[in-house]
């Protein structure tokens, strides 16, 4: 069992009073596993003939599935081809909460490594835009990995503060996502390291943090918009007391009620631990907690823009796509793909990406992704992407080689090998039918264009 923090134990004692004792009890069970389907990829009947693992259904969340410790569902072939993220149960809620639908402009404002992200792209459906941001240069980068092994085309991956950030997204968004930072009390049993970073003046720092956060978030999201604010963490003050104390700040917000055949699977907020009389809508917000459900603890809240609460001016994008670029480009298309990719082609130096319309100026942003990526002209021709194999289907390619176990392993470590068939040049490689990278063979030897810092350890 986790060790946990004396201080930590007594705060939980008072709040919980008779519920304490089986609050405590479930540090001694392990934690839960889950898996969460991709469904651009791939229907959920099909995925459960298709995978060996043993799953049983997330109640909350019909893509997610919890998976026995054993199955280790982090080293198969079809984590890599983009199949599952894999993510703690009760995060799974949250875009559930969020609700996002096909068409919207989504904000997911702090996302690494991005999994609420994965599960707004596929909620979205390829339609509309998701905007997923986050502050560390470091964490971004498992983000645009997420994102593209999702085969997510539709999203913008910023790596900005929420101050940047709100200055060229003026009530922009249909829904924002706060997935805060916090003390990550619900961590505990997932990341027993993290209980040393356990303090009670780390939650009121978090708390602080929360604040600025929101004040940012809020300005992005359009009149009639919902904001979700959520964290992995117990503490009142940065759950009930954020949203609380964010009600003071902004009268054009109202608590939204979360539909009843989530809410129920639920437990409610506790304006009570905050000493908040004036503002009994708190219960409509959400706690899960892992003595009373299969996960490790979350708390959401659903809010609502009644009305502006800025003067919104937006510069638009000025798309532009190099014409030499294109030209290599198409010049790839015609010989690799059976028809030509329709949108927005923008360049960045010399990259291309086919990118979501109706963008804001961009100017002054960190952009890790702005869209699809395509590829990269390279000594006068197109290179094609690793995210562009991910967003393709086999139907979508003239030529493709499905591998057997043997040799989609020793892709995956970034191995050439010969191959049987008498193919040539580019080459879609796939496990069971689902892309996982690029190759291109010349006298029957396949060159692996699996990316370097995807590869499995050898
Ligand atoms: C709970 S995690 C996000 C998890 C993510 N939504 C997911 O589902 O995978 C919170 C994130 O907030 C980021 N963060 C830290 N300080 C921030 C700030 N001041 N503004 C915005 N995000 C911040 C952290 O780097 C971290 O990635």
């Amino acid at each position: 069992m986790v060790q946990l923090p004396q201080a930590f134990l007594l705060r939980m004692q008072q709040l919980l009073g008779e519920s304490f004792e089986s609050f405590r009890r479930s540090y001694e069970q392990s934690q839960t596993h889950g898996l969460r389907v991709n469904t651009l990829k791939i229907d959920i009947p099909s995925f459960l003939q298709s995978v060996p693992f043993s799953l049983e259904s997330i109640p909350w969340t019909k893509e997610g599935f919890y998976y026995k410790e054993e199955d280790r569902p982090g080293k198969h072939p079809f984590h890599s081809a983009g199949l599952y993220y894999i993510q703690e149960p009760s995060a799974m809620a949250v875009t559930e909460v969020l609700d996002p639908q096909p068409g919207e402009k989504i904000l997911d404002l702090s996302a690494a490594p991005g999994g609420k992200s994965t599960h707004i792209a596929t909620k979205l459906n390829h339609q509309g835009l998701l905007v997923a941001n986050e502050i560390h240069p470091t964490r971004v980068k498992a983000l645009v990995e997420n994102l593209e092994r999702f085969g997510a085309k539709n999203s913008v991956v910023t790596n900005e503060s929420p101050e940047q950030l709100a200055k060229v997204f003026p009530e922009y968004f249909d829904r924002i996502l706060v997935d805060a930072p916090c003390s990550g009390e619900g961590m505990f049993r997932k990341n027993p390291e993290t209980i040393g970073e356990w303090s009670e003046e780390h939650v009121q720092f978090c708390a602080i943090r929360q604040k600025g956060i929101l004040d940012e978030a809020q300005k992005m999201l359009k009149p009639g918009g919902i904001l979700v604010y959520s964290t992995c963490t117990f503490a009142p003050e940065e759950n009930e007391g954020t949203v609380a104390a964010f009600l003071e700040r902004y009268h054009q917000f109202e608590i939204e009620t979360i539909p009843n055949e989530l809410a129920n699977l639920f437990a409610q907020g506790h304006p009570e631990w905050i000493n908040e009389k004036q503002n009994p809508s708190i219960t409509s917000t959400v706690r899960l907690w892992p003595h009373l459900l299969k996960g490790e603890g979350h708390f959401i809240a659903k809010l609502r823009k009644k009305e502006s609460t800025i003067t919104a001016k937006m510069k638009p994008m000025q798309y532009k796509a190099n014409s030499e670029a294109l030209k290599f480009y198409q010049s790839f298309v015609r010989e690799n793909l059976i028809q030509s990719l329709n949108g927005t082609f923008h360049t960045f130096g010399d990259h291309l990406y086919l990118v979501p319309d109706n963008l804001p100026d961009l100017k002054g942003i960190k952009i890790a992704r702005i869209g699809w990526h395509l590829g990269e002209i390279k000594k006068n021709r197109f290179e094609p992407g690793h995210a562009l194999a991910m967003g393709l289907t086999m139907k979508e390619v003239k030529q493709s080689l499905d591998l057997d176990f043997e040799n989609t392993e020793k892709y995956l470590k970034g191995e050439s090998f010969f191959v049987d068939p008498p193919l040539k040049g580019w080459i879609l490689v796939t496990t069971h039918g689902f892309p996982l990278g690029w190759g291109k063979i010349a006298n029957g030897q396949l060159k692996n264009h699996y990316p370097k810092g995807l590869r499995w350890k050898k």
